[in-house]
C-alpha cells in the first residue's frame, strides 16, 4: 500500500473512538488528518462539532459543513485526534511539520484523551531524526537560534511561513533526543519561544498505527 492509502486507514480507523453522539471532536492538521476530517464528514449529523488546530483544518471542516467552535467555548475535550511527524515506543512524538504546532499543543492539553493516527514510517525508536519545528517570535529568531546552537541543534529558519499566529519557526537538525522530556522543557524555557513540536510531558494516549502491510495496531 501506499502512504497515503496507509494515511487514510489510520484516519478511517480513528472514528471508532467517535462512540458517543453530539461530540466535540478536537482535530488535528496535515495529510493524515485530512482522512480524519473526510471521514467525520460521513457522520457529520452524529457529532457537535469540532475544534480546530489550524486555519487549514478549519477552511476543510467549514467545506464539509461541520460547525467549528471556539476552544474558549467548550469544556475539556473528550478527544482530540492528529497526525505526527515521529513518534516513539513511549508515544511521545515530534510535531509541528505543517506549522501548527502551538495550536495543536493547546488543544492536546485540554483533551482527555489524544488519539495519534500515523502510518509506520512515523514510527520511531529514537526522536528526533526529523528536524524538531519550534515556533519564535519573529524579533527572537536569532537569540533563539544562538540558545539552540548551546542545545546541541542546528537551527535553520523555516523562510517564508508564518504561523497561524503571526509568528515563525525554526527547524532544528541533529538532535539525537534522547530525554525528550527534559528537551521539551529546556526549549520552552528560553526567552522567545512559544513552544517546540515536542509532545512529550503530554505525549499520546493512544496511536492508530497503520501498518505497511495495511494492519492497523492500536498501541496504548
Ligand atoms: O504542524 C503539523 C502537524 O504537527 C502534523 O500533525 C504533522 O506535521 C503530521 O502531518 P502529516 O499527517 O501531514 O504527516
Amino acid at each position: 500500500m501506499t502512504q497515503d492509502e496507509l494515511k487514510k486507514l489510520a484516519g478511517n480507523y480513528a472514528l471508532k473512538y467517535i462512540d458517543q453522539d453530539d461530540m466535540i471532536v478536537g482535530v488535528g492538521t496535515g495529510s493524515t488528518v485530512r482522512y480524519f476530517i473526510e471521514g467525520l464528514a460521513t457522520i457529520k449529523s452524529r457529532i457537535q462539532g469540532c475544534v480546530s488546530s489550524s486555519e487549514q483544518s478549519t477552511k476543510l471542516l467549514k467545506e464539509f459543513g461541520i460547525p467549528v467552535y471556539e476552544l474558549n467555548s467548550v469544556g475539556t475535550l473528550d478527544i482530540y485526534v492528529d497526525g505526527a511527524d515521529e513518534i516513539n515506543h513511549q508515544l511521545k512524538m515530534i510535531k509541528g511539520g505543517g506549522a501548527a504546532l502551538t495550536r495543536e499543543k493547546i488543544i492536546a492539553a485540554a483533551s482527555a484523551k489524544f488519539v495519534c493516527i500515523a502510518d509506520e514510517s512515523k514510527y520511531v525508536d529514537l526522536l528526533g531524526e526529523f528536524p524538531l519545528p519550534v515556533e519564535v517570535i519573529p524579533m527572537a529568531r536569532s537569540y533563539v537560534a544562538r540558545e539552540l546552537v548551546k542545545l546541541g541543534g542546528n537551527p535553520v529558519w523555516r523562510e517564508n511561513v508564518v504561523t497561524d499566529n503571526g509568528n515563525w519557526i525554526i527547524d532544528v537538525h541533529n538532535l539525537k533526543i534522547l530525554n525528550p522530556v527534559e528537551l521539551e522543557q529546556k526549549i520552552n524555557n528560553i526567552v522567545g519561544v512559544v513552544t517546540n513540536g515536542l509532545f512529550a510531558m503530554r505525549g499520546a494516549n493512544e496511536l492508530v498505527l497503520a501498518r505497511s502491510s495495511g494492519n492497523i495496531d492500536v498501541i496504548k
